[in-house]
C-alpha cells in the first residue's frame, strides 16, 4: 500500500547506515527525529463536504484526505503534522470521457473548484484545494488502458491516468517502450507529465514528454478539444502546446497519444571520473554538442560527488575507489559522470567509445559499468531515502532550471551560495549540491538538492522552507534560469513565473485559460496567479 504521508510503498524501506548520518551531523548537526500525527489524527479536522450528493463523487473523509496533497515540502509538513488545511470536498474516479463532463457540469453547478489529480507526485504545490470554495478533486486513475497501438506510426494511445509502470508494461506486451522515466516513474502518470512539461532520465534519447506527446482529448469547462496527430504541422499554432504545462488551467486530458519506439536490445550505463569541474563540464557540453546516440547524461558536481558515495553505505568499497581514483587524477573536488546508451547494441557501445574518448581528452577516468548498473538498479528506489532522511531529522528539498551553457555554472554557483546563507537567520546550516540533470546542445538543467534540520513544529519548519525556497528562486531568476526544467510552476513557484514571461506574457496565458475556463474554477491558484 501506499505511504499516506511520505514517498512511497510502506512495505519498501531503506535506512541511514551510521556512515552515512555521521557525514550529515558533521556537515548540518544531529537530527532529531520528529514525532508524526496519525492518520486519524490528521482525518480528525477535516470539515464536512461543501459539495451536493452525486453517484460519482466520494466524499468520504480518508479517501479526501489521501487526495489532499503531494510531495513538495509543505505538502509533507501538513501530512507529518496532521495540518491537512484546506482538503478537496470530494473525488471522483471517472471511467470515461462522458463521465469527466458530467462530473464538470457538476462542478459549475455547485460553484465547485476542480484540481484534476494524475499521481499526486507534484513537488510545486500544483493540488491543494480551494479554501474559498468547495473543490471537487477528479482522479483519473481508472482512465488507464492503451486504447490503441498504432505500430506502422509507432503511436499509443492511453487513458490520461495511465502511471509509469502500468503503461510500460502495457507497451512492454507489444514490444515497445515510450522510455519516459522520471524518478517519480513509479507513480506519477501520463496525464501528470504532460501537463507539467516532464523529464524522464533518458530523454537524451527518448525525447522529454513535450517530444513524446503526440495528441489527444482534452474536456474543458467551455468544450472538448481534440487534437489530432500529425508527424509535422504548419498549421498554425500547435495545439499540443495549449496542453503541455497548463498544469490543470485548461481542463482534464482524459486521452493521450504518445510516440513509442522498439524496446533497444541493448541498454548500459557507466561512471566517468573527472579531477575537477571545469573539465567534467566542458567534456559533457562536448559531448551533447557532439549529438551522440546516448540515452542519458548526468554529472554531479564535486559535492554531490562526495555526497552520493558517502551516502552509498560501503565505505570500505569506496575507499579502494577513492584511492585508485587518486593514483590517476581524481583526487578531492572530483566529479562523477553517468553515461548510458540504449538501443542497437552496435549503435550504442560505438556512441559509448566514442563518449569515453571525448571524456578521456579532458581527462576522465572511465570505471567501467560497476556503479552505472547500480544506479540504474536503484533509481527509483533512491528516493525512499527522503523517507529515511525525515526519520533521522533532516529534510530533503530539491529545486532546478535551466540554462544556456554561459549561465550554467554561475547559476549553480549562486543557488548553492544562496542556499548556504537562507537558513542563517534560523541559526542552521545547509549541505547543498547540484548535478547537470539533462544535457542539451544548447545547454543544461541544473538540479540542486539542499539537506538540512528539521526543527519538528510545523510553523518553523515552514518558515525554514520558506526562507530556503524564496532564496533559491531568486537566485534563480537572477541567474537567467528558468524557474522549472521539469517540476513545473504550482503554487509554489508561481510568484516567480513574471521574472520568465513577463507582464504580457502571462496576460496572454491568463487570457487562454480563460477562453476554456470562464469561470476560473480549473485548479485556481496554480501556475498563473489571479
Ligand atoms: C520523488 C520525486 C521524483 C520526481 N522526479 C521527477 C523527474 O525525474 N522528472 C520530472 O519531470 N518530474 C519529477 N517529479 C515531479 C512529478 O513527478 C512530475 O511533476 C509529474 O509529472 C507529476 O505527475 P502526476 O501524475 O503525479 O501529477 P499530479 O502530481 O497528480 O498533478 C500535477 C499537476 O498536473 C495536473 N494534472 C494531473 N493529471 C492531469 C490530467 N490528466 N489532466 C489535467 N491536469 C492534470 C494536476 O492538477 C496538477 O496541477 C518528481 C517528484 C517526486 C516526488
Amino acid at each position: 500500500m501506499r505511504r499516506w504521508n511520505g514517498w512511497g510503498d510502506e512495505t519498501i524501506d531503506v535506512e541511514m547506515n551510521a556512515d552515512a548520518l555521521g557525514f550529515l551531523e558533521a556537515r548540518i548537526g544531529p537530527g532529531q527525529a520528529p514525532t508524526d500525527a496519525s492518520f486519524e489524527q490528521a482525518c480528525a479536522a477535516i470539515r464536512a463536504s461543501r459539495l451536493s450528493p452525486h453517484p460519482l463523487v466520494d466524499t468520504n473523509t480518508s479517501v479526501r484526505a489521501l487526495h489532499a496533497l503531494g510531495q513538495s515540502l509543505p505538502d509533507w509538513l501538513r501530512l507529518r503534522h496532521g495540518r491537512l488545511g484546506a482538503v478537496p470536498d470530494g473525488v471522483a474516479f471517472p471511467e470515461s470521457a462522458d463521465q469527466v463532463r458530467a462530473l464538470l457540469a457538476y462542478a459549475a453547478a455547485n460553484g465547485a473548484a476542480v484540481v484534476p489529480y494524475g499521481g499526486g507526485t507534484s513537488v510545486a504545490g500544483h493540488l491543494t484545494a480551494s479554501l474559498d470554495q468547495p473543490t471537487l478533486c477528479i482522479a483519473l486513475t481508472r482512465l488507464r488502458a492503451m486504447r490503441n497501438l498504432d505500430t506502422e506510426s509507432q503511436l499509443a494511445s492511453f487513458g490520461a491516468g495511465v502511471t509509469g509502470p502500468d503503461l510500460e508494461a502495457q507497451l512492454r506486451a507489444h514490444g515497445y517502450t515510450l522510455g519516459h522515466f522520471p524518478q517519480s516513474f513509479e507513480y506519477s502518470t501520463l496525464g501528470g507529465w504532460v501537463v507539467t512539461r516532464s523529464s524522464g532520465q533518458q530523454s537524451l534519447r527518448y525525447g522529454r514528454i513535450e517530444q513524446l506527446f503526440a495528441g489527444g482529448r482534452v474536456e474543458t469547462p467551455a468544450g472538448t478539444l481534440d487534437i489530432p496527430t500529425f508527424p509535422a504541422s504548419a498549421a498554425g499554432t500547435d495545439l499540443r502546446e495549449l496542453v503541455l504545462g497548463s498544469e490543470g488551467r485548461l481542463g482534464i486530458l482524459v486521452d493521450a497519444t504518445v510516440r513509442v519506439t522498439k524496446l533497444p536490445d541493448y541498454e548500459a550505463f557507466h561512471a566517468v571520473f573527472f579531477p575537477d569541474w571545469d573539465s567534467a563540464q566542458r567534456a559533457v557540453r562536448t559531448l551533447a554538442q557532439a549529438r551522440l546516440p546516448l540515452s542519458m547524461l548526468r554529472l554531479s558536481n564535486a559535492v554531490e560527488t562526495q555526497t552520493m558515495l558517502a551516502l552509498a553505505g560501503h565505505k570500505r568499497l569506496v575507499g579502494v575507489l577513492e584511492k585508485w581514483l587518486r593514483l590517476r587524477g581524481c583526487g578531492e573536488g572530483k566529479c562523477m559522470l553517468l553515461v548510458g546508451a540504449s538501443g542497437n547494441k552496435g549503435q550504442a557501445r560505438a556512441a559509448l567509445r566514442a563518449a569515453f574518448a571525448i571524456a578521456r581528452g579532458e581527462r576522465g577516468v572511465h570505471i567501467g559499468k560497476g556503479l552505472g548498473e547500480r544506479w540504474r538498479h536503484n533509481r527509483f528506489r533512491n528516493v525512499y531515502l527522503r523517507n529515511a532522511a525525515w526519520r533521522q531529522g533532516y529534510a530533503i528539498d530539491t529545486v532546478e532550471t535551466a540554462l544556456d551553457w554561459p549561465g550554467v555554472n554561475g547559476a549553480m554557483a549562486a543557488i548553492e551560495a544562496a542556499a548556504a546563507q537562507a537558513l542563517g537567520e534560523h541559526g542552521e546550516r545547509v549541505h547543498a549540491y547540484t548535478h547537470l540533470s539533462h544535457l542539451y546542445p544548447q545547454g543544461a538543467s541544473v538540479y540542486s538538492t539542499f539537506v538540512y534540520r528539521l526543527a519538528g513544529d510545523y510553523e518553523t519548519d515552514l518558515a525554514r522552507w520558506r526562507s530556503l525556497k524564496s532564496a533559491v528562486s531568486e537566485a534563480i531568476v537572477a541567474s537567467g534560469g528558468t524557474i522549472s526544467h521539469q517540476h513545473g510552476v504550482g503554487a509554489d513557484h508561481a510568484p516567480w513565473l513574471e521574472a520568465e514571461k513577463g507582464h504580457l506574457g502571462l496576460e496572454a496565458m491568463r487570457a487562454l485559460f480563460n477562453r476554456f475556463d470562464p469561470d476560473g474554477r480549473m485548479n485556481p491558484g496554480k501556475l498563473v496567479l489571479p
